[in-house]
């Protein structure tokens, strides 16, 4: 007998204020499923806030932390699963997240930076927001594409038009 395989029903990537947070609570409601957040795991690993982790002991140590995260998450997280902006960063990552139903929520940078605002609670923007976002877009948006079965366009949409798409999506 193969033991049941747990997986979660949609993974959400995308850049810091693409609404992975935002919208994977109200589509993970919208579904009656259980929300998780590999940034809000993290957190609870390191019992402190994700800012802390990289004042204290610097973005490797973070990064390290996040792939414990995202393999644990993968591996038992039933629900609607988002990850930090830039676990795809890690080839571990990406390679983990083949075979899942991944969708990108892609932002382009006006909308986000209205999200994100002065970057407070997210330690890489904290310097030069606009800047800093257009650089890190711009690096990771093919690894975006490369680990996404779906990619999900949020500008000028509300989270409830996201969630809605998301939902049509994972009917197919
Ligand atoms: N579609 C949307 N329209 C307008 N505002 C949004 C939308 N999605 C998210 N927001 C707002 O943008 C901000 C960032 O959203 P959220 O925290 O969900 O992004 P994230 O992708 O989880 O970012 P991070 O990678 O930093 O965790 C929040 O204030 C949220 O309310
Ligand atoms: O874009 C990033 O690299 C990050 C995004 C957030 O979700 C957090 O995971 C952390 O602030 C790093
Ligand atoms: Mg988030």
């Amino acid at each position: 007998m193969t033991a049941a395989v747990t997986k979660p029903l949609v993974v959400l990537v995308g850049a810091p204020g693409s609404g992975k947070t935002t919208v994977g609570e109200t589509l993970a409601a919208g579904l009656g499923v259980a929300f998780r957040d590999t940034d809000g795991d993290i957190e609870r690993m390191a019992g402190k806030p994700i800012p802390e982790i990289f004042v204290d002991e610097g973005e490797e140590h973070f990064r390290a932390l996040e792939r414990a995260a995202v393999a644990a998450a993968l591996a038992s997280h039933a629900g609607v699963l988002a990850l930090g902006g830039g676990a795809v960063l890690a080839e571990e990552n990406r390679a983990a997240l083949i075979g899942h139903t991944v969708v990108h929520l892609s932002v382009e940078l006006p909308d986000a930076v209205r999200r994100v605002g002065l970057g407070a609670g997210r330690p890489l923007l904290a310097i030069n927001p606009r800047a800093t976002l257009k650089h890190l877009m711009d690096q990771r948006r093919p690894l975006y594409t490369e680990v996404a079965t779906a990619t999900v366009v949020t500008d000028g949409r509300t989270p409830d038009e996201i969630a809605d798409e998301i939902v049509t999506l994972l009917k197919r």
